[in-house]
Formats: structure tokens, C-alpha cells, sequence
């Protein structure tokens, strides 16, 4: 599992990324790499800091410190790196435009237009480049179909198609199958996987599903409070290291509904 690349230079690598919203520290000196080629799944309990940090990545959020480096070129705070595209749960794609105008919409940037879509049609080169995206992830037949009529599965493939349209080395995954059943799911996490063993891309993905992260990444990096626990390759990260990332969140569940129920029986015995 790609391990060839994994001793190539990072093509992504953040160190000491903090940021907070108000008084609240979401990351607090978060720092690791992917490599080209690598496939890096993120883990951590709800709020533990994983999508602030992808979005930071992509420039949707800008960092209070740190550096966030792609192919060797630091970006400015808050710069959105050409070469970094982000797949997200809920999909963003124009629903009523076809296929093929959403992959293109990939190129919008390097071809110089706003991120509008008052462009009646792409060029035709980008379109043949579009088309050869959309065949990388089997989709190449779908294309005229208005992107609303796919299913869930298909419009993310169609969303990663529209990163591969944009030239993207980094390929950022924010829960990309948590909306998809398990058949679907599967299909997206092959192709992420075979966009890093194949074409070379560095991944990094959110997931909510261990025995995915387990199953398709190289390394799984543990995130709680905005920290990094742990960097560990699949393999060597056991069930008990993936519980102890949930613990304290049930922990603190447990509390504040033991603490509910005793404020509710102490409410009845006044009753
Ligand atoms: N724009 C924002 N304004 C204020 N607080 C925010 C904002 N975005 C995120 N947060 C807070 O930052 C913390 C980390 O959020 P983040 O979405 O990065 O966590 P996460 O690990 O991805 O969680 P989840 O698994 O629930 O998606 C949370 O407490 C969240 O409420």
C-alpha cells in the first residue's frame, strides 16, 4: 500500500498549526506530513480539531500560526494552494449542470475566471481534460447527465474527478463517505486509495470509521484538542489505541448524563 513513496519528500507538511475561534483553541501546534503517494486518515472524537485542520490546509480557514507547506512552497496565511483540492461530506456540486461542467469547474482557477459559473462553455481542451478525469473514475459515460441525477457514491466520484480536473497533488477528504452506504463507501475509499498508489497523490482523509482508516491508509494520525496523539502506520494501531481517542469524550457524556440524572431525581425527591 503505497509503500514505495513513503520515503519520498512530504508533498504536504503543516507544522505547528494553531487556531482558534474567540477563546476556544481548536489546534494547538498540530504538525504532521503525507507523502506522495500515501494515504493518511485523521481520527478523533467529535471537536477534536480534524476538519478545522484540513480547512486550514485548503485556505477555507485562516491559521493563527504555524506553516502549511506543499511540494516544498510554504503557503501565505489564509492562501488557498492551487494544487490542494478538498472532497467534502455533504458534496458541493451544481446539481442542475451536467457532469462534465462540474469536473471542468475544476480548471476555474488556473484558467483565470472567478469560481462563477456565467461561463457558458469550457474550452475545449479543458473539457477533453475533464472527460479523461471522468474516466479515471469510471464515470466517463455519465457525463451530459445533469450532476443531481447521480447518487450519492457517483457525485462524489464526480467531486474527486473535479479535483483531479483542478491538478491536484494534495487530495483533502473530510468525511468523503460518511453520507454513503457501505457499497458506495467502499467504491470511494478504492478510488482514494488507487489515486495514491497510481497517479501519486498525497491523501488525507477524515474519517468517522476506523476499520476504514485501518484498512485503506498507510499511517492513521490520532487528533485530540487540537493535538496529535498519535502518527502510527494502519497496522500497529489497535482497537485499544482507537478507544482511548473516544474515551474521554464518552467519558464526558457519561458524566453529564449522570449528572442530569441525579439533578432530575434530586428535582423529583423535592417534587
Ligand atoms: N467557524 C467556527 N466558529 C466557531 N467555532 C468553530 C468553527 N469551526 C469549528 N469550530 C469549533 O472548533 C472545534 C473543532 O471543530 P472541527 O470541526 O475541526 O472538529 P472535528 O474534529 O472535525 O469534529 P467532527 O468530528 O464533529 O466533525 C469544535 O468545537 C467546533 O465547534
Amino acid at each position: 500500500m503505497g509503500a514505495d513513496h513513503l520515503s519520498g519528500a512530504a508533498m504536504l507538511r503543516i507544522d505547528g498549526l494553531r487556531k482558534a475561534f474567540g477563546e476556544k483553541t481548536v489546534l494547538d501546534g498540530l504538525a504532521f506530513e503525507v507523502a506522495s503517494g500515501e494515504v493518511v486518515s485523521l481520527l478523533g472524537a467529535n471537536g477534536s480539531g480534524k476538519s478545522t485542520s484540513l480547512r486550514c490546509v485548503v485556505g477555507l480557514e485562516r491559521p493563527d500560526g504555524g506553516t502549511i507547506t506543499v511540494d516544498g512552497v510554504t503557503a501565505k496565511p489564509g492562501e488557498a494552494m492551487p494544487t490542494v483540492a478538498m472532497v467534502f461530506q455533504k458534496i458541493h456540486l451544481v446539481p442542475r449542470r451536467s457532469v462534465l461542467d462540474n469536473v471542468c469547474a475544476g480548471a476555474l482557477g488556473r484558467l483565470g475566471l472567478s469560481r462563477s459559473w456565467s461561463v457558458l462553455a469550457f474550452p475545449r481542451e479543458v473539457q477533453a481534460e475533464a472527460m479523461a478525469c471522468l474516466d479515471r473514475v469510471g464515470l466517463a459515460d455519465r457525463a451530459r447527465e445533469k450532476a443531481g441525477r447521480l447518487s450519492g457514491g457517483q457525485q462524489q466520484r464526480v467531486a474527486v474527478a473535479r479535483a483531479l480536473c483542478q491538478r491536484a497533488t494534495v487530495l483533502l477528504a473530510d468525511e468523503p463517505v460518511s453520507a454513503l452506504d457501505p457499497a458506495a463507501s467502499e467504491q470511494v475509499m478504492n478510488l482514494l486509495r488507487s489515486l495514491a498508489d497510481d497517479d501519486g497523490l498525497a491523501v488525507a482523509a477524515v474519517l468517522h470509521q476506523p476499520n476504514l482508516a485501518r484498512r485503506f491508509s498507510d499511517r492513521i494520525l490520532g487528533l485530540a484538542g487540537g493535538r496529535l496523539v498519535f502518527d502510527s502506520r494502519s497496522a500497529e494501531v489497535t482497537d485499544e489505541t482507537v478507544a482511548s481517542l473516544y474515551r474521554p469524550a464518552l467519558e464526558a457524556l457519561e458524566a453529564a448524563e449522570s449528572a442530569e440524572s441525579a439533578e432530575s431525581a434530586e428535582m423529583r425527591e423535592y417534587a
